[in-house]
């Protein structure tokens, strides 16, 4: 393992659970038969003893079926959730990149809708004015910068999102399964910065079901299941056991 220095994530014994509530009394009647009766909660176990670190410069992706885990493990790392249990240390700033157009307005245009996202990521009022036609010519926004946003399409507000992102200055970018909406061409270009991104010596981690992207991209992978790490290691190890969980019969045939 690599000094403490290097690291630029490291997390220990993360446990998470969500409460999720059960209402007992479905009808009047048994409002009025079972009046003192409350809510139950069952505990949704999403993260179970997630131990890893992620190096400086590293370009690090998460895979994992359908509520395995991925996106309650970004969220714990960028803060908006606190774990149960165990350590997070993140060394750097984080990028606020955790689901793509968090404040976007859809009755504001395009370019209100810059100003104010880019405001709440960080950048002054001078950065956006000298930003602002980067972020419209990365996105291939042009044409429609003055519509209202609810007229775009879902792909284009994440050409918008990621391209105003993209212009945050942070240390580690997280990104949680956001490229896949773009059409191939955008993808291909968000993968170039995403490269020089990394060629700066920034570190991303990448939470995706393109496993392609995840192949070609990463230095690293890991696979959560149910909560827990499965494999952690290089990526076409990682897809193999991916593949053998996944698909034990097809795997065990082959
Ligand atoms: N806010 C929440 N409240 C209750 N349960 C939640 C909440 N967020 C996630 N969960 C549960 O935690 C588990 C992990 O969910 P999570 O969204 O982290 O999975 P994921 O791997 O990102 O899935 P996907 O690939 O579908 O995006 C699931 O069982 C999910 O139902």
């Amino acid at each position: 393992m690599s000094s403490l220095a290097n690291i630029a994530i490291e997390v220990a014994g993360v446990e998470k659970a969500f409460r999720l509530p059960h209402e007992q009394r479905t009808t009047f009647k048994e409002y009025f038969l079972h009046p003192l009766r409350h809510t139950t909660f069952e505990r949704q176990r999403a993260l179970s003893g997630v131990t890893f670190a992620v190096e400086e410069g590293e370009f690090f992706g998460i895979i994992g079926p359908n509520g395995s885990g991925k996106s309650t493990l970004l969220k714990v790392l960028a803060g908006i959730y606190r774990q149960d249990a165990g350590t997070v240390r993140v060394n750097g700033v984080l990028s606020p990149f955790i689901e793509l157009g968090v404040g976007f307005n859809p009755e504001l245009t395009g370019r209100d809708n810059i100003r104010i996202n880019a405001t709440l990521l960080g950048l002054t009022r001078r950065q956006i004015r000298e930003r602002f036609d980067e972020i419209v010519g990365f996105g291939g926004l042009e044409r429609f910068i003055d519509q209202k946003l609810k007229n775009f399409s879902s792909g284009m507000q994440v050409r918008l999102a990621y391209s105003i992102a993209i212009q945050v200055d942070f240390d580690i970018l997280m990104l949680d399964e956001v490229l896949a909406v773009g059409d191939q061409e955008f993808q291909e270009r968000c993968f170039e910065t995403l490269a020089a991104i990394r060629e700066a010596g920034k570190t991303i981690v990448f939470v995706s079901h393109d496993l392609g992207a995840i192949r070609d991209h990463c230095d690293r992978a890991m696979l959560l299941l149910d909560g827990s790490i499965r494999a952690i290691g290089k990526p076409d190890d990682v897809l193999s056991r991916y593949d053998a969980i996944v698909h034990p019969v097809i795997g065990a045939r082959t």
